[in-house]
């Protein structure tokens, strides 16, 4: 079985796909990572975001890279918006994730195009949003939570431009796919969140075996 998990910056989709990998017992694989890790790889090389052939050279990054802290800023989430709209370092990208939804037995995906674009087959595909306010306030507790000091205000306006950007791209925009079930986590705790997913997966299961 194949779960794309799709959504904007904060919305949960991680969560919520690493909780539906444990519960159903596949892989998850968190495609943000690898747009986080051209990012980085670029900024290190000292590259410019806007250059499509510096951000296709990032794409050859070391795996290593995969398990650096500094991903999970919101600095290199922005940077890895950037990049992500050159269609070079899509394309690059593609046959990995391809590969992995691919696994025998299936996989959890999470981004922003799992459902559009990297696995448009997928057996089940969830569209996790919630309101940008509800985001920011998310991000600024997790910052906390590592010891950095976060003004709701501020990142309520990178996420507002994040998802203009990721959004209002030519190529593979984020977009919740025609069959997709939408999940507005805005007013659910973590584990409310998740159990409605895994409510939406199964119905979606036991319709495909009554289809
Ligand atoms: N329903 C929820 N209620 C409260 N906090 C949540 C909820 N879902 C996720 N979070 C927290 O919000 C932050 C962002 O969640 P994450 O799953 O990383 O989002 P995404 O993968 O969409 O960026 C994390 O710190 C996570 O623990
Ligand atoms: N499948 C994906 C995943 C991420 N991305 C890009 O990578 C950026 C970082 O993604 P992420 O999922 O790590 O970000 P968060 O939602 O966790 O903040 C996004 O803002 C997108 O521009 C993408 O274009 N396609």
């Amino acid at each position: 079985m194949i779960i794309a998990v799709d959504g904007p910056a904060a919305s949960g989709k991680g969560t919520i796909a690493r909780a539906l990998a444990a519960y159903f017992g596949l892989p998850h694989l968190d495609t943000g990572l690898l747009y986080r890790a051209v990012g980085l790889t670029l900024k290190r090389a000292g590259g410019d975001p806007a250059s499509e052939a510096d951000a296709a050279a990032a794409t050859g990054f070391a795996d290593g890279v995969l398990a650096d802290p500094e991903l999970r800023t919101e600095a290199t989430g922005a940077l890895a918006s950037r990049v992500s709209a050159h269609p070079a370092v899509r394309a690059a990208l593609m046959a990995r994730q391809r590969a992995f939804a691919h696994r025998p037995g299936g996989a959890v995906l999470d981004g922003r195009d799992i459902g559009t674009v990297i696995a448009p087959e997928a057996d089940v595909k969830l569209y996790v949003t919630a309101s940008p306010r509800v985001r920011a306030e998310r991000r600024a507790v997790e910052m906390a939570g590592r010891g950095l000091i976060a003004d709701v205000d501020a990142m309520e306006a990178e996420i507002r431009a994040r998802d203009a950007r990721d959004m209002g791209r030519d190529h593979a925009p984020l977009a919740q796919a025609d069959d997709a079930d939408l999940l507005d986590t805005s007013e659910l705790s973590i584990d409310a969140a998740i159990q409605r997913a895994i409510a939406l997966v199964e119905a979606r299961v036991k319709r495909h075996h009554t289809e």
